[in-house]
């Protein structure tokens, strides 16, 4: 097996340029105009051996799809379209070059797909020892371009705001659980495992919706990637606000439901993360309109409000609200 440490980091490099932009590596620097009128959108995400991928969860084509799918995510969090990412490398020699290969190919089949490129990076190896455990880290640098005033923020939301989502969420964290324990799931229809273990090793980042947002700007908002609860904290306490969640409208999907009890699917679906979905809030009339035009994909979950709690609604049972606990959600430290 050729290991990357035989190949060395020149010829490394060699072999990898074929996966980048033909004309802007190879420099100290990527030199690239930014659209006129256009504002520059610069995000960086880091991908760690044993926190976001491990060999049992995800194949290295998987890693690389996600390790770009995360970064694009965070472009059309801003509603901004990408320009090229770089990608900084830290890898044990011992890694097979077939390796890194299929990282790379994961890499480019999810920016062709976005018709983007990799305009650059680093490469260093990285040794394996008792303190750090993991083999290898993927440091993303996403840029992209956003029309002033297209751009999506997080604190700007009023009082009042409709509060949407894109897709589903839960998925990520249900395929990761079939994944780690894939004994526990061996009954399971296939057809249900696919698709939970898919949403979770290739999710797909939702720069398909933003052109669909732009008659709505101003919009507030972010992407899902700290999971639902997350994103509706997050926008709440950087807008000043609160908000009103109705549980039967974030309801676990029926996959989702098929693989654990009710309130584990509940919680997936708030805290699980890794979706890469878009929490959005804009005004009644203008969410009205999205909606119609996007349904099934945009939905309603709840709204903004004045009072600063962020708070669940069991329709079923009106007088039992619930604050939303903060604690459930995913902290590396
Ligand atoms: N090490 C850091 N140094 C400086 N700023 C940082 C650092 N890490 C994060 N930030 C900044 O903090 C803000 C929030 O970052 P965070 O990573 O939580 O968001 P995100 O990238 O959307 O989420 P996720 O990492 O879960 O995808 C961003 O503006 C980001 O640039
Ligand atoms: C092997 C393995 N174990 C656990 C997880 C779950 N996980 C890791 S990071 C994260 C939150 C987002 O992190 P960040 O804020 O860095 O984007 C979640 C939910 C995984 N993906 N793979
Ligand atoms: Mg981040
Ligand atoms: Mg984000
Ligand atoms: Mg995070």
């Amino acid at each position: 097996m050729e290991l990357i440490k035989d190949l060395g980091e020149h010829e490394l490099l060699r072999r990898l340029r074929k996966y980048c932009h033909p004309n802007l590596v190879g420099d100290d620097g990527a030199v690239f105009k930014v659209s006129e009128g256009m504002e520059l959108v610069v995000s960086s995400d880091m991908l760690v051996e044993n926190v976001h991928f491990s060999d049992r969860t995800t194949p290295p084509y998987m890693v690389g799809w996600r390790s770009v799918a995360a970064n694009l995510s965070d472009l059309a969090a801003m509603g901004a379209y990408p320009l090229g990412i770089t990608v900084a490398l830290s890898l044990s020699p011992q890694t097979p070059w077939d390796w890194l290969e299929s990282l790379y190919q994961g890499m480019k089949d999810c920016l062709d797909r976005f018709d983007t490129f990799i305009i650059g990076g680093d490469l260093t190896g990285g040794k394996v020892s008792a303190i750090t455990e993991w083999r290898c880290a993927i440091a993303i640098t996403a840029l992209g371009e956003v029309k002033a005033n297209q751009k999506i923020l997080r604190n700007t939301a009023q009082t009042g705001d409709v509060i949407v989502t894109t897709g589903n969420h839960g998925l990520s964290r249900a395929g990761l659980e079939i994944l780690l324990y894939p004994e526990k799931y061996q009954d399971l229809q296939e057809n249900i495992k696919q698709k939970l273990i898919l949403a979770h090793q290739k999710p797909q980042p939702r720069l398909d919706v933003i052109p669909r947002l732009h008659p709505y700007a101003p919009i507030t908002g972010m992407d899902s990637s700290d999971g639902l609860a997350d994103a509706i904290i997050q926008i709440c306490q950087q807008s000043n606000k609160g908000a009103r969640i109705y549980l039967d409208k974030i309801a676990p999907c029926a996959e989702i439901l098929h693989i654990t009890d009710d309130a584990t699917a509940l919680k997936w679906t708030l805290f699980g993360g890794e979706d890469f979905e878009l929490v959005l809030c804009l005004s009644p009339e203008k969410a009205e309109k999205l909606i119609k035009g996007d349904r099934p994909l945009i939905k309603r979950i709840g709204e903004i409000t004045e009072e600063k709690p962020i708070i669940l609604i069991d329709n079923s049972n009106p007088d039992s609200e619930v604050l939303l606990d903060s604690n459930e959600i995913f902290n590396h430290f």
